[in-house]
């Protein structure tokens, strides 16, 4: 398995503005990208934020069967947590979302009362691995473009304030990794999902461990009728190789793209990397 760390200067400064910011923030959004969720869960975030309410975000639901989506439901209702699940960049979900942390806020104005201070909005922050969705959401709850929203892993770099209504304000922060990826395959997982930057890791590596993956999670037919080649029997490797020389004059780090593309891009269909009936 490739191994792959990742922690740039610039998550290092967003991770440290983050944090300087988190007690003034009352509820947290941890946006989780729909095919790994628990790849996606930073593993620092709970003991950052305490008992501070968090809003379990499940973003890019539209690139997840349903019957995964309902699993996940059900899986996390079993943790306790309620997930909110939303496709940011068509605008689904968006609205139970804002009553929720609107909710939020509610009990937090009720406290300050209680103690004779005057209601103000709430304040809510979104917080994930790069390029899970979270500018997009952002300007989903906003209703118009405020946070530059992009393919590339890492785009947001500054953190700012948004003005969402009179009731809600956002600290839109960039994306955050661990400083130590201790789980390499979770590692991968992000690396395929472009969950951290390309920077990080080799891609022919990453591909082949794609396709290891799909095979794994019996997603092996998509890959034999979208590629005329069945990967049964043969390595993640092997096969980006075949695809190469069969498809490709030979080039494997074309056929790699194609594949690694294919599957962000959705056009391999909806292929949840991770199932909550196998956890
Ligand atoms: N299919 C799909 N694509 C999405 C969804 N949400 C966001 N995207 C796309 O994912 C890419 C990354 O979205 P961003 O909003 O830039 O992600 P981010 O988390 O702010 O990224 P950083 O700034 O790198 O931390 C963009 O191309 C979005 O259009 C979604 O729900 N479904």
């Amino acid at each position: 398995m490739p191994f792959i760390q990742w922690y740039p200067g610039h998550i290092a400064k967003a991770e440290r503005q983050l944090k300087e910011q988190l007690n003034r923030v009352d509820v947290i959004f941890e946006v989780l990208d729909a095919r790994i969720p628990l790849a996606s869960h930073h593993p620092d975030v709970p003991g950052w934020i305490g008992d501070k309410p968090r809003l379990v975000v499940l973003n890019r639901t539209d690139m997840i069967p349903e019957s995964v989506r309902q699993g996940w439901l059900n899986w996390f209702a079993a943790q306790g947590e309620t997930l909110y699940c939303t496709n940011a960049k068509q605008g689904k979900g968006i609205k139970a979302l804002k009553k929720a942390a609107q909710a939020a806020g509610v009990q937090m104005n009720e406290r300050r009362q209680q103690r004779g201070m005057r209601p103000r909005a709430v304040r809510a922050v979104v917080i994930g691995f790069p390029n899970v969705g979270k500018s997009a959401l952002i300007n989903r709850l906003l209703g118009r473009k405020v946070a530059a929203s992009a393919r590339r892993a890492g785009v947001t770099r500054q953190l700012q304030w948004i003005r969402i209504s009179d009731a809600l304000e956002l600290l839109d922060a960039p994306g955050i990794i661990p400083a130590k990826l201790e789980n390499q395959e979770d590692a991968v997982k992000l690396a395929i999902c472009e969950d951290i930057g390309e920077a990080a890791y080799d891609n022919q590596q990453i591909g082949a461990a794609l396709i290891d993956l799909l095979v794994e999670l019996n997603f092996d037919n998509i890959l034999s009728s979208r590629y005329q080649l069945d990967p049964q029997n043969i390595t993640g490797e092997e096969y980006i190789e075949s695809l190469g020389n069969s498809k490709f004059k030979g080039d494997t780090e074309r056929a790699t793209m194609q594949l690694l593309n294919d599957f962000r891009k959705g056009v391999m269909g909806k292929i949840p990397l991770e199932l909550p009936q196998l956890i």
